[in-house]
């Protein structure tokens, strides 16, 4: 069997350490390079059953391998991407938090290279966005639409990725502009609420690893429709399911939707 040689990004952050060990066991997979940010503890350290060091140079630690799988800071995917793009290496991305022209980048990039972008690449998270957007077509009058999102105290980003994308999702089946529509966060008088407003709130505390809610609020009853993680293997498994989706692919940008046959 062919073994897809993966090096992972952050190799010693939350994510990396969870995508290290899913490459170990996965069956069709070798960890073939690892990155670390430069001047870190991390550089330097041997990691998996290869005993793979993390390197700070791209040039050392992206030597050997065929795809990227990458879950940083956008800064870090950003400098990631164009070496990527440069050398053919598939790149697998879950780092959020990107602005408009890092989005661009990315787009640009995949004319290069194949790219799997996605905000949340657990299976239940990407099957909740297809149940949101029949959620929303379907009380897309009297309803209010509010995301309720929850993560530890060590993330940087907020609303989350995911609950960017859930707005996106809703936005979207609603024929609005989530650019348009959105609030972010309530204080002081605010007046009453806008029917035509998705509104956000994020809850940061403890080792929570990830929870999302989508309130459908209508009168006389409300839906709630709810994803909560309890590991980070559920995201370290859909990277690896995404590597396997993009080894047939050259160029391309794809999500998770594509990797999991979501798509319409
Ligand atoms: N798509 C998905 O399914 C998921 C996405 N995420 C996203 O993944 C990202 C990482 O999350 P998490 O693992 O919790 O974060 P961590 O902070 O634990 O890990 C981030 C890693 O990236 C390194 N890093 C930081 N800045 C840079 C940079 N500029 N260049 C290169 N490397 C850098 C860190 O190094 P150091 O520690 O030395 O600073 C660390 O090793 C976040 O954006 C998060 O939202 C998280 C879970 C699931
Ligand atoms: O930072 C995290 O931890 C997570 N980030 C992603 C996001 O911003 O949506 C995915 C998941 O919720 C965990």
């Amino acid at each position: 069997m062919t073994h897809m040689k993966i090096a992972v990004a952050g190799a010693d952050g939350r994510m990396g350490r969870m995508l290290v060990d899913a490459v170990d066991a996965a069956p069709d997979a070798v960890l073939a390079g690892a990155l670390g940010l430069a001047g870190t503890p991390a550089i330097g350290q041997l990691l998996g059953q290869s005993g793979v060091k993390i390197e700070a140079e791209l040039a050392a630690g992206l030597a050997g391998a065929d795809y990227l799988i990458d879950f940083t800071r956008p800064e870090g995917t950003l400098r990631h991407l164009e070496y990527c793009a440069a050398h053919g290496i598939k790149l697998i991305i879950g780092t959020t938090g990107f602005d408009d022209a890092g989005k661009a980048a990315i787009a640009a990039a995949a004319e290069k290279t194949a790219i799997m972008f996605a905000p949340n690449m657990s299976v239940g998270v990407n099957v909740t966005l297809k149940l949101l957007e029949l959620a929303a077509k379907s009380l897309s009058e009297g309803y209010d639409i509010e995301i309720i999102e929850a993560h530890h105290r060590h993330k940087v980003d907020a609303p989350s990725g995911t609950a960017l994308k859930m707005g996106e999702v809703i936005a979207d089946a609603l024929g609005r502009d989530l650019k348009e529509c959105a609030v972010y966060g309530r204080e002081g008088v605010t007046g009453e609420r806008d029917p035509s407003t998705i509104g956000f709130a994020t809850i940061r505390g403890g080792d929570i690893i990830g929870d999302h809610t989508v309130l459908f609020a209508g009168t006389g009853e409300r839906i709630e429709i709810s994803h909560k993680s309890s590991s980070r293997a559920s995201y370290a498994n859909g990277a690896l399911r995404a590597c396997r989706f993009l080894a047939d692919k050259a160029t391309g940008l794809y999500d998770m939707q594509d990797v999991l046959s979501l798509k319409d």
